[in-house]
């Protein structure tokens, strides 16, 4: 990719998170509104080999990964991507040394009490997915106070996935409809994927599926996130670890997606 071309729009730093005003003469060369995707979800990795590679203690890395948040949430504003996913604690990642696990629940609290503060004074809703009743007091109230303040915002949609996994989503889905089922809510000939679908942790009004996945660091797989969702997505992987992956590669990954869906169907 030339990447000349792949200039970040404005570069300014400090450019409003929504400013749609001048959103189409500050497009980056080569890409094309109407093939922007209405989803991104990022499937983060990366983080402690970067730290590594620095010579600091792996779980450093989760700093830095928060750090890039925001320039890459500008970007996706000013593009008016409607919702960004990311994929920051699975359920498998309790499995990490206690130290670890601590260090990563008190970078999501940052996440959330300042980046989320940041993101709902610029207009954008901060959701967060998956089973809350794991996470600390702190964590459970700050989701609530932030899905709350920002859940009337019309800009970008936030969605963090904290101890979440897309097999125990489609899961409580099916005990859920199993229960209605039982009853006698409805019949179970009348559930399709419509219904299925509204079962499910992104169950939002307003909710389009990822058309785009990235993920960094190099491994080509899904790792459990949102399994159902996924269905119809292209895929973008690349090496770089998540604390390098800047706005000039997200718009590398934006200028590959668009490449495979010039011709819309
Ligand atoms: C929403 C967002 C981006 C939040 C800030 C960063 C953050 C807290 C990410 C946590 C997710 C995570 C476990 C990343 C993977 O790196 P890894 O620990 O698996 O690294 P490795 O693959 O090098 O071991």
């Amino acid at each position: 990719m030339n990447s000349e071309k792949t200039r970040v729009p404005s570069a300014n730093g400090d450019a409003a998170l929504n400013d749609k005003e001048n959103m189409s003469k500050e497009l980056p060369a080569g890409l094309k509104e109407e093939l922007m995707p209405k989803h991104i979800a990022m499937i983060v990795d990366g983080n402690r080999r970067w730290a590594v590679n620095k010579g600091l203690p792996g779980m450093f890395g989760h700093n830095a990964g928060r750090t890039i948040l925001m320039p890459l949430l500008r970007l996706c504003s000013q593009l008016q991507i409607k919702v960004v996913s990311f994929f920051v604690f699975s359920t498998e990642n309790w499995r990490r040394p206690t130290e670890e696990v601590d260090f990563l629940m008190k970078v999501v609290e940052d996440l959330l009490r300042i980046d989320g503060e940041e993101l709902h004074s610029h207009g954008c809703r901060v959701s967060v997915m998956g089973d809350k009743t794991k996470l600390s007091e702190t964590l459970q109230k700050l989701s609530a106070e932030i899905e709350e303040k920002s859940r009337a915002n019309s800009g970008t949609h936030i969605i963090f996935a904290v101890n979440y996994s897309g097999k125990h989503d489609i899961i409580r889905a099916c005990r859920s409809l199993a229960t209605q089922v039982k009853d006698g809510v409805i019949l179970s000939n009348q559930i399709n994927e419509t219904i299925f679908a509204q079962e499910l942790y992104t169950k939002f009004v307003d909710f389009p599926c990822p058309d785009l996945v990235i993920r960094t660091s190099g491994e080509i797989r899904i790792s459990n996130f949102m399994l159902w969702q996924m269905a119809y997505s292209n895929l973008y992987f690349t090496k770089k670890y998540f604390p390098d992956f800047g706005p000039n590669d997200l718009i590398e990954a934006l200028l590959a997606f668009q490449g495979q869906n010039d011709v819309l169907c």
